[in-house]
């Protein structure tokens, strides 16, 4: 099974806001990596919206043919920006407003009612949902109680360990993966993943359904420009 790739353009943003103007174009990079062969376009409105700004969630939304996925806090703006946007995908993230990037997933257990209450809301309006989670597998069996269509698995501690023992870094993620396949769960993952630990991640996990890779993607496109990049990691998804 072919694993879909969509493109974090996070990055792409947080270059423009350097400058203040419109160098490099967000929509543009989005409908390029799309050309490229990318099966989807994630992007991560934070509230400061130190990267991605409101204005680029309604912009992209025009653009993106493939699959739009808005990750977030499911805060009021989170949700109003679903509900107007209709993404395909919601994915929901426990961060607090101001943290440096995620690295942590959802207390499936503690946080039961409020993520039933929003993802019920998402689904609602016709959103795929899914939520960004460790691989405790007790919390992945309450994340299946929410309603949720995937899980996203947090793979920053995968990406740490990887140089050190790849086979040791991956085995909670089979043993998570397998478990959530088990509770009819779409399994997606993501962070840090990167040109040399996806090939590994990917082989591992059989039933990874999508990946969404933004920091390593656009930092190897310095080198390999975005073409060559988006292809270098669409085959090592096939
Ligand atoms: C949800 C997730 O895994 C993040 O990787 C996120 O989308 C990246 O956010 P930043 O680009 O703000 O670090
Ligand atoms: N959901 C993860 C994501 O979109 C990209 O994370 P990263 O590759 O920027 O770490």
């Amino acid at each position: 099974m072919a694993t879909k790739l969509s493109v974090n353009v996070n990055k792409i943003a947080t270059l423009r806001n350097a400058r203040g103007g419109d160098v490099p174009n967000v929509v543009q990079v989005a409908k390029d990596c799309e050309t490229f062969g990318a099966d989807g376009i994630t992007i991560h409105p934070r509230p400061d919206e130190r990267h991605i700004t409101t204005q680029d969630v309604y912009d992209l939304k025009k653009v993106v043919t493939t699959e739009y996925n808005i990750e977030g806090y499911p805060d009021e703006r989170f949700l109003q920006l679903c509900k107007e946007t209709l993404p395909e995908q919601a994915t929901l993230v426990p961060d607090p407003p101001h943290v440096l990037t995620s690295n942590a997933g959802w207390d499936t257990i503690k946080q039961q009612d409020f993520l039933k209450e929003v993802i019920a809301k998402l689904k609602s309006w016709g959103i795929r949902t899914s939520i960004f989670i460790e691989t405790d597998v007790e919390l992945i069996e309450h994340a299946a109680t929410t309603g949720v269509d995937r899980i996203e698995l947090y793979t920053g501690p995968y990406a740490e360990e990887y140089a050190a023992n790849k086979i040791e870094a991956v085995a909670p993620y089979v043993k998570a993966a397998q478990r959530a396949h088990d509770l009819g769960l779409g399994i997606n993952a993501g962070h840090d993943l990167s040109l040399e630990n996806l090939k590994f991640f990917k082989q591992s996990l059989v039933q990874l359904d999508e990946v969404s890779i933004g920091h390593a993607l656009i930092s190897d496109a310095l080198y390999y420009g975005l073409e060559n990049t988006v292809h270098m990691y669409k085959r090592l998804l096939d």
